[in-house]
């Protein structure tokens, strides 16, 4: 069984994919990016050519130089660098499954395909099996997003014997609402070192309580300082500053997201408060508006969110 370093704990950033106003991939901000992510923001581990990275919108070749950029950029500045592999084609996946493990990633993560789906646990399984035999040293991880790929299939459902199937599975990054779900994959895995690592930033208190050992999200590229002080606050069992943090960050992402909130409007945000130009998103998504980045830097101020930048 291949073992990490140690297992993924704390913070992951899903990465942005830095374009230029032409909509290229620039792997010129990278070594910035990451600076910024480690100093700035505390966060030391990152979540390559998901969500919020495009990583479906971007071609193989631009996915094997994007996810190549940030191991070379992180290397000996980030802990782990997990990189997003899920494909709808078999076969691409498994080549960028191979390239991760080539090129010294930390990890590597698969999507349910949805387009032609999995209706089944065992069809799924079988899928993620593939692509994790083609990285067979590399720590395994399934990206559960209902939401997005329309694969329904309970998490809970997956986990149960998927370590026989696959032995690389290594943990979970659960992006939903359901709490019932995952709080029955750490209670039925308590045995195993998996990584629990929870999606929904605006919840995440909510999942600490159900056992998360960690957590992936956009919102960790900017507001990973203040997403820390309610991990340590969690950590030392008061309950209350974490609940305070919590909710500052809820009043940011419920005041984003009655605008609109996705992508385009992070790749806005992170250029606002990093400093360092995220570009335009790729279509099928479309740049956020000016009124939207001018309301998102207004309560980001009164936030007090950019005071680590300014
Ligand atoms: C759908 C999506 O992109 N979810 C992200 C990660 O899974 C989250 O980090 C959200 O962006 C965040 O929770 C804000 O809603
Ligand atoms: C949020 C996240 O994990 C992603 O962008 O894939």
């Amino acid at each position: 069984m291949a073992s990490p370093k140690k297992r993924l704990q704390g913070l992951v950033a899903a990465t942005i994919t830095p374009m230029t106003e032409h909509g290229e991939i620039n792997l010129s901000v990278i070594g910035q990016y990451v600076d910024y992510l480690v100093e700035k923001q505390g966060v030391k581990n990152i979540f390559v050519n998901g969500t919020t990275g495009e990583g479906l919108s971007l071609n193989v070749s631009e996915r094997r130089q994007v996810a190549e950029e940030w191991v070379t950029k992180g290397r000996n500045k980030l802990d782990q660098v997990v990189i997003h592999v899920g494909a709808l084609s078999l076969k691409e996946s498994q080549e960028l499954a191979k390239h991760a493990a080539e090129i010294g990633a930390d990890g590597i993560a698969v999507i349910a395909p949805f387009f032609l789906k999995p209706w089944n646990k065992d069809v799924l399984v079988n899928f993620l099996k593939e692509v994790a035999a083609a990285a067979p040293a590399l720590p395994f991880y399934y990206y559960h997003i209902p939401a997005l790929t329309g694969v329904k299939i309970r998490a809970e459902e997956l986990l149960d014997g998927i370590q026989e199937k696959i032995p690389t599975f290594q943990g979970l990054k659960f992006s939903d609402t359901d709490l019932l779900d995952f709080g029955q994959c750490v209670d039925q895995n308590r045995q195993r070192q998996f990584a629990f690592l929870f999606g929904v930033d605006e919840q995440l208190l909510s999942a600490l309580v159900m056992g998360a050992t960690g957590a992936v999200g956009s919102t960790y590229n900017y507001l990973g300082k203040k997403t820390n002080q309610m991990l340590e606050a969690f950590e030392r069992k008061d309950f209350s500053s974490a609940l305070n943090c919590q909710f500052c960050i809820q009043r940011f992402i419920n005041f984003v997201t009655k605008q609109g909130f996705g992508v385009s409007q992070t790749k806005a945000i992170m250029t606002l408060v990093s400093g360092i130009p995220m570009g335009p998103p790729r279509l099928p998504l479309q740049k956020a508006s000016r009124e939207f980045t001018d309301n998102a830097k207004a309560k980001l101020k009164s936030l007090d969110f950019l005071s680590c930048t300014d």
